[in-house]
């Protein structure tokens, strides 16, 4: 089968879109997969599909599969350049539109520089809802997001961490460092991806605090590992650094790839993600069945 696709980036975490606006293509997980490969398919963090309105009060259905070919709740990066889609392939010429997700509705909208700014709705912090399993552990502080002491490991000598635990439609799991630049992102990602307390898995952020506006950020992404950014992991690491008391919106997040800027107004409120949406090139390609 060929199909057509658009290849696009915000920060450097990059996409291929697909339209299934006028019919679904019926991928698998294993043609996703292919997609994302950056030796055998196009190359990709994630595949996003651009989907009809589902219902009254929203106008598109968006969908995201990560690089392993599974289908995920959320994507922030991904909605900037998903809106930056349906505005550059004509099928929507409004300035904000309500987009429906996995994770429910977020509602991305033009900002007079070219930027795009997404309502990403409100974190949530009860551990069963992220899913995160607390049984038997205690909190380190007394904030939302915890933090959390975890072991990496059943050995004697396996590395602790404390982790700010919450969902932004997807799971987060983000841990301070003095220099993110020399932070174990390589070697502790995929164990807290994979760590047994999280059943569904999780992202594991790396944060530098700069100063309480500023900060630098590295993800280990579920299901794709490093990335050059990762949207909702800049909107849980801002959360969880608000939470802590460490951070004052609106913050400026320097990712490996690009400037993302987070503003939250606390509990209850939605979080607001700013940044870059860019279109790369569009082709087609033969999937295989
Ligand atoms: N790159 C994304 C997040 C994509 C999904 C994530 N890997 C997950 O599995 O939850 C972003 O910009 O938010």
């Amino acid at each position: 089968m060929r199909i057509r696709f658009t290849k696009m980036h915000g920060a450097g975490n990059d996409f291929v879109v697909l339209d299934e606006t006028r019919g679904r293509l019926g991928l698998h997980a294993d043609q996703y997969r292919f997609l994302a490969d950056r030796h055998f398919g196009v190359g990709a963090d994630q595949i996003l599909t651009v989907r009809p309105s589902t219902g009254p009060g929203v106008d598109f259905e968006y969908v995201i599969h990560n690089a392993d070919g599974g289908e995920v709740e959320q994507c922030g990066n991904g909605a900037r350049c998903f809106f930056q889609y349906v505005r550059e392939h004509g099928l929507t010429d409004k300035a904000a539109l309500r987009v429906h997700t996995a994770a429910g509705v977020i509602a991305p909208a033009m900002e007079p520089d070219g930027r795009v700014t997404v309502d990403m709705g409100a974190p949530v912090f009860e551990p069963a809802r992220v899913p995160f399993d607390a049984a038997g552990l205690s909190p380190q502080g007394e904030s939302l997001v915890g933090p959390w002491k975890l072991a990496l490991g059943t050995e004697a000598d396996s590395p602790t961490v404390e982790l700010a635990v919450l969902s932004m439609g997807n799971p987060h799991a983000v841990q301070r460092v003095d220099d993110v630049d020399s932070a174990p992102v390589a070697a502790q990602g995929p164990l807290i991806e994979h760590h047994p307390r999280f059943p569904n898995r999780v992202n594991a952020g790396f944060l530098q605090v700069l100063d309480r506006r500023h900060v630098k950020l590295r993800v280990y992404e579920r299901g794709a590992g490093e990335t050059l950014a990762c949207g909702t992991g800049a909107c849980a690491a801002v959360v969880g650094g608000i939470q802590q008391g460490w951070l004052d919106s609106p913050v400026d997040v320097q990712t490996r790839g690009g400037l993302l800027t987070i503003a939250w107004d606390g509990p209850g409120q939605p979080v607001r993600m700013t940044g870059p949406a860019q279109t790369v090139f569009e082709g087609e390609i033969d999937i295989p069945a």
